[in-house]
């Protein structure tokens, strides 16, 4: 079996990863195709970048949520178990997923939609989870407003028919889409030496959504795997900006659009000195959407590369894996089958 990373392991130095990782004015400076054009080209050569300029202001929804959620992290382990165990949402402490995956940190997974937010909302803040629920939608409501404009601006991108279908999907109303605020604490008895080895926080993997936007403190950990010069995947340090939303492309938008975007792998080493706070958004759709590679991106030369699957399927498949492992291979079809496909798509053309 493939060795799996421990959460003690010493790691080899990462890169530094200021000049790999595309930073993304989203303010459109030189105009909307030049931005549309410019995000499609970041996900399409490293499926990461770094938003500015991003219009979700620092000091709102951002500042509220973190306080709401630092507050919880600093109650008691008992009074935070109220919230756990993880089934998958929910608390959880060290342990990931169902399949023995650990981490130097602890967690709150919530799913996206107000009503769920409601009814974690009792166990999370017993004093007022009103208040607790209200952070949080009205974060949701601004970071999906950055992933709907982000999404168009790929539809744009791409050249698709319709430049909207990515961002349809995550607005529908049972949408599936999460919230996931992590912890990583500091190492007790490291005396805040920084020397004293990485730790895994989060291990290597993949997001399996269409895209996931995360906003951190000024903590360092994030990493990356990007091909370098000599086209070796190497971990990249992603210098932390608390100001910035970190954008990465999810499995499914690598599906849809038959590996033009790609889903980078990635993962946290975490700091020994200081705690890092992460706050994920994973966009996704319905329960029952089909995601197959769109027209505009099957051609003679790039036939399907995946089979047809519903989100449903692709979430119990994930669900019975480990962290690193790479799901979308599952549905990959064999070369065979793609170049069946693709005469067929020819003949229809
Ligand atoms: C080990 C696992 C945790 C995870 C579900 C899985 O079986 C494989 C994918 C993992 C992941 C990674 C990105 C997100 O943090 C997450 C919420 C997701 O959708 O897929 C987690 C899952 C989880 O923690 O439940
Ligand atoms: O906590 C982080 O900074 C990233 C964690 C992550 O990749 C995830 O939760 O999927
Ligand atoms: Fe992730």
């Amino acid at each position: 079996p493939a060795r799996q990373e421990t959460a003690t392991m010493l790691l080899p130095p990462p890169s530094a990863g200021g000049g790999a990782i595309p930073t993304v004015d989203m303010s459109a400076p030189r105009g909307r195709g030049a931005l549309s054009r410019q995000v499609a080209r970041a996900c399409a050569e490293q499926g990461f970048f770094r938003a500015v300029n991003h219009g979700v202001p620092p000091a709102g929804p951002p500042a509220r949520l973190d306080a709401a959620t630092s507050a919880f992290f600093a109650l008691a382990a008992h009074d935070k178990q109220r919230a756990g165990p993880p089934n998958p949402l929910g608390y959880g402490c060290r342990s990931i997923g169902f399949n023995g995956d650990v981490g130097e940190l602890e967690y709150l997974l919530l799913h996206a939609n107000p009503a769920a937010v409601a009814h974690r909302a009792s166990s999370i803040d017993t004093n007022d989870p009103s208040r607790f629920s209200s952070v949080v939608n009205e974060y949701v409501e601004a970071v999906k407003q950055l992933a709907c404009d982000i999404l168009d601006l790929l539809g744009e991108g791409l050249g698709l028919e319709d430049p909207r279908l990515f961002s349809k999907l995550i607005t529908e109303t049972d949408s599936d889409s999460l919230l996931r605020i992590n912890h990583y604490p500091t190492k007790a008895g490291s005396g805040g030496n920084p020397a004293a080895g990485g730790r895994i926080g989060f291990g290597e993997h993949s997001d399996p959504q269409l895209l996931s936007l995360l906003r951190a403190n000024d903590v360092d950990g994030l990493q990356v795997l990007l091909p370098d010069i000599n086209g070796k995947d190497t971990w990249i340090q992603v210098p932390a900006d608390s100001s910035a939303y970190f954008i990465n492309v999810g499995d499914l938008l690598q599906a849809l659009t038959n590996g033009r975007l790609v889903s980078v792998r990635h993962r946290v080493i975490a700091s020994t000195c200081r705690p890092r706070l992460s706050t994920i958004y994973f966009a996704a759709p319905p329960l029952h959407a089909r995601i197959s590679a769109l027209p505009e991106m099957v051609t003679a030369g790039s036939p399907p590369r995946y089979r047809s699957f519903t989100w449903a399927e692709y979430k119990t498949a994930m669900y019975s894996l480990r962290l690193s492992h790479s799901r979308l291979d599952l549905f990959h079809v064999d070369d065979d089958e793609s170049g069946n496909v693709c005469v067929c798509v020819h003949d229809l053309a």
